[in-house]
């Protein structure tokens, strides 16, 4: 069987990972999950406090490597993917292994601003949600679970996280198949996602 490689993208906090998970709760092993933010350059040498890093540049992330271990996914093979930290804007040393499955999902803010890597994807998502909503569900996410101050994330925002997402996130919209309003929640575009990972399993 040769795998269905997903690709969802969004501005941050729009549902990336939600519709994942979702995804993954309907199809179990046979799915497995990769994030672009996986392979985000270390950047620990500097302070999380500052927030003056720009990780919403095309230029942050190793994405060489991510279409690397998505070509030997393709080929059966296991993979060891990075690590990452939010908090410390660290990669760990350690690596985890994720094993070939028949539907592969990589989720990213900017994965299809990238040819190569775009025309990886059999199917390209983009989750379609409103500024205001994802900059309120970004910030308490963030202080929950990035470490994150209020002040620090509202600085992060104006500075790179919303000139990056109108520069280079919101026109790679335009490469998707499929543009899901709503966020992550949507049941009838989920449902439809799901009817095509069944149509993909049940023909190949
Ligand atoms: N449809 C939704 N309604 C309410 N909250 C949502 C919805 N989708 C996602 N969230 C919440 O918003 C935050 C960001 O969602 P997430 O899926 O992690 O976004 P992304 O992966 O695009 O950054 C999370 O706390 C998540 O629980
Ligand atoms: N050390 C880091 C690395 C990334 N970010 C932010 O994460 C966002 C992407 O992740 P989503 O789950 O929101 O899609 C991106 O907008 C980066 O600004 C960070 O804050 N710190």
């Amino acid at each position: 069987m040769s795998a269905l490689l997903i690709g969802i993208a969004g501005g941050t906090a729009s549902g990336k990972t939600t519709l994942a998970k979702t995804l993954k709760n309907s199809f179990q092993d046979k799915v497995a999950i990769l994030k672009h933010d996986y392979y985000y350059y270390d950047q620990s040498h500097f302070k999380v406090a500052d927030q003056d890093i720009n990780f919403d540049h095309p230029d942050s992330f190793e994405t060489d490597l991510l279409i690397k271990q998505l070509e030997k996914l393709k080929e059966k093979k296991e993979i060891a993917r990075p690590v990452y930290s939010y908090k410390t804007n660290n990669r760990l040393a350690e690596t985890k292994k994720v094993k070939p499955a028949p539907i592969i999902i990589v989720e990213g803010i900017l994965i299809f601003h990238y040819q190569k890597l775009k025309e990886l994807f059999d199917l390209k998502i983009y989750v379609d949600t409103a500024a205001d909503i994802r900059l309120l569900r970004r910030i308490s996410r963030d202080i929950k679970e990035r470490d994150r101050t209020f002040n620090s994330v509202k600085k992060q925002y104006l500075s790179t996280v919303k000139p990056m997402h109108q520069k280079f996130v919101e026109p790679s919209k335009y490469q998707a198949d499929i543009i899901i309003p709503h966020g992550g929640l949507n049941e009838i575009a989920n449902d439809l996602i799901i009817k095509k990972i069944k149509d993909h399993l049940r023909e190949n």
